[in-house]
Parts: C-alpha cells; sequence; structure tokens
C-alpha cells in the first residue's frame, strides 16, 4: 500500500516576538498561511522493518537528520510498530527559507504513516508527537489553510484564508531560524498587535519582528522588497526567520507581471502562489 501526498509551503502573514521562554525557544503570535508550493511524498509500508529514504531535488541529508526520517522514526516507536516504511521525498520547496518546507514534510509523513497504519492517532495525537522535532509542525498536521499560531508557535485557532495572489522570493542562500531567534533582541515582554480576522491582514499593515535581522545580515532584501512595492504588490514581508520575501496582489496578472521583472532583476528563485484553503472561493 501506498500513500502520495502533497506537502504545501508556508508563509508568515504576520510574525510577533513577544517574549524569551526558558526553554530557548520564543513566545510568538503569529499567522500561518498554507501556499500552493508543494514538496512530493511517496511513502509505503513494508515487512523488512527500517526506514529508507530517498530525496530528490534539494539539498536536504537522505539520512537520519532528515525532519521526514525523524517523524516516521518517532511514530512507528510511539506505536511499537516493527514495520518498516520506504519514503520518496521529491523536494521542490527552497531549503532554510522560511517556508516550513522541512516541518511540512514531516506532518505529511506523520499522517500519511499514520493512514497507511489504519488510522491510530488522532490528528491532535500527531500534532503532539511532531512538536518537538518542529514549533510549525503541528500547523501542517492540522488542516486548516490559515491560522493564528501562539505559545511557540503550536496553539492553533483557524483563521478565514483571505483571497490574494503571492510572489514568493528566494534568494541562493540560506538563514538559520535559531540564529535569527538568537540575534533579536528583546527588552521587555511585547504585548501583541492585534488583527481583524475579518479583514486582510495587509489592510492592517504587515509586520514580522524577525525582518530587521534577517534584513541586517542580507541588506539586499531590502532591495527585494522596494521592487515589491515598485512593481504594484498591496504590501511585502519576509515569511519566517526568511531569506523569503513575498509580495501580496489582488490580481493574477500584475503577480506574474512581478514575478518577471524580480527574476530578470536578482537572483534567486520566484515562484507565484495561492493562498490554500480557498477552493470554495473562486
Ligand atoms: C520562524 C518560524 C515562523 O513560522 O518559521 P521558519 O522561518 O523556521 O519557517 C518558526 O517560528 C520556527 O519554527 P521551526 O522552524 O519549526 O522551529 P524549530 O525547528 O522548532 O526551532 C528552531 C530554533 O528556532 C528557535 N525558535 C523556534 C520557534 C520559536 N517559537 N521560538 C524560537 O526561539 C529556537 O532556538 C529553536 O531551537
Ligand atoms: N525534509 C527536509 N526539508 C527541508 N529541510 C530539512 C529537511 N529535513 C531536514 N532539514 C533541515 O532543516 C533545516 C530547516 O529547513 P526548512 O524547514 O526548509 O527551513 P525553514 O523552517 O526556514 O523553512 C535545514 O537546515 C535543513 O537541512
Amino acid at each position: 500500500m501506498k500513500e502520495r501526498l502533497r506537502a504545501p509551503a508556508k508563509i508568515n502573514l504576520f510574525l510577533q516576538v513577544l517574549e524569551p521562554l526558558p526553554s530557548g525557544y520564543h513566545e510568538i503570535y503569529t499567522l500561518f498561511q498554507k501556499v500552493t508550493l508543494f514538496d512530493e511524498l511517496e511513502i509505503e509500508l513494508v515487512d523488512i522493518p527500517g526506514i529508507k529514504l530517498q530525496v530528490t531535488g534539494g539539498e536536504v541529508p537522505e539520512g537520519e537528520t532528515n525532519l521526514a526520517f525523524k517523524a516516521a522514526k518517532v511514530l512507528l516507536d510511539e506505536l511499537g510498530s516493527d514495520q518498516g516504511v520506504r519514503i520518496h521525498l521529491r523536494k521542490v520547496i527552497p531549503v532554510a527559507a522560511g517556508l516550513g518546507g522541512g516541518s511540512s514534510d514531516a506532518a505529511a509523513v506523520l499522517k500519511g504513516v499514520n493512514k497507511l497504519l489504519g488510522a491510530p492517532l488522532s490528528q491532535e495525537e500527531l500534532a503532539h508527537l511532531g512538536r518537538p522535532l518542529g514549533a510549525d509542525i503541528p500547523f501542517f498536521v492540522w488542516s486548516y489553510g490559515a491560522a493564528l499560531g501562539e505559545g511557540i508557535g503550536d496553539i492553533l485557532t483557524p483563521w478565514p484564508v483571505h483571497k490574494a495572489f503571492y510572489v514568493l522570493f528566494t534568494p541562493p542562500y540560506e538563514v538559520s531560524t535559531a540564529t535569527v531567534y538568537k540575534k533579536l533582541r528583546l527588552t521587555r515582554r511585547k504585548e501583541p498587535f492585534i488583527y481583524d480576522p475579518g479583514q486582510p491582514p495587509w489592510l492592517r499593515g504587515l509586520v514580522n519582528d524577525l525582518e530587521k535581522v534577517t534584513l541586517a545580515l542580507h541588506p539586499d532584501l531590502e532591495e527585494v522588497k522596494a521592487a515589491f512595492i515598485a512593481f504594484g504588490a498591496l504590501a511585502t514581508l519576509m515569511s519566517g526567520s526568511g531569506p523569503t520575501v513575498f509580495g501580496v496582489f489582488d490580481q493574477y496578472q500584475r503577480a506574474t507581471q512581478a514575478a518577471r521583472a524580480l527574476a530578470s532583476r536578482f537572483s534567486g528563485r520566484v515562484h507565484v502562489v495561492r493562498p490554500c484553503g480557498m477552493e470554495d472561493k473562486g
């Protein structure tokens, strides 16, 4: 039996860092939005114990440090299963880019393997199991297109999906999430700037507290942001810890024109995507 799954990328439409926690993590207030850029996975249960992972299309390890591998292991261990798992992962989502690709792969493996084993665990149990592997994993386990993330990003509340076209620009270098959080200087606990779920967040202004850290390391991203505005974006922001920067557009044609202009001016990968979770909204 085989499961074929698509693991979406995410962007953070706002990200406020409120307080450092004794665990080394930070309390955040963020809006996660899944978008239509997908890694692809094929998962199979076999009778020979052990986990085998094959990766094509991206610079990520194939062994036990891959988040897809770790997710399979933690689930098999939890269930005490002696079945083996074979995973083929086709990487499309840029790596260490603020798009949550590794977390999404891990969540897809948790869901896929659980389904192949007859669904012994609930979505909530899978989210709980994935959380120590990555704070973003619970969001990818849940089926919402968009969710408010509190706590370390693992306390989730569904959020309406607002119609838009997003252009993602990912420069040809990676950024470490842990380094960016570490470099952020918080002097006192911040109270979150609250958004109205009924309104597209870009109408109130998009904020990402991690942006200043990554932009100080990579000032070229300021130019990308300025170019997004010059090319007609309604708003522009870095996603997560970066370095991906996105522009928000209200028309597909404007988005594709901006994407072409960006690709000819800057070296990096450009994707035009839509939010997931609005299939019923046209
Ligand atoms: C910044 C965000 C925004 O969605 O995403 P990315 O840019 O990584 O995609 C997340 O908060 C990242 O989530 P994720 O990438 O899953 O984090 P983890 O692997 O669990 O953590 C990597 C490191 O980031 C720091 N970290 C992470 C989450 C958080 N709320 N506070 C933190 O301080 C910790 O130092 C941790 O060791
Ligand atoms: N399946 C995977 N896909 C992407 N990165 C992975 C994967 N497994 C392990 N990693 C490692 O996790 C780190 C963060 O990856 P990723 O989730 O793409 O970043 P981000 O959270 O910034 O979007 C990278 O250093 C990468 O080598």
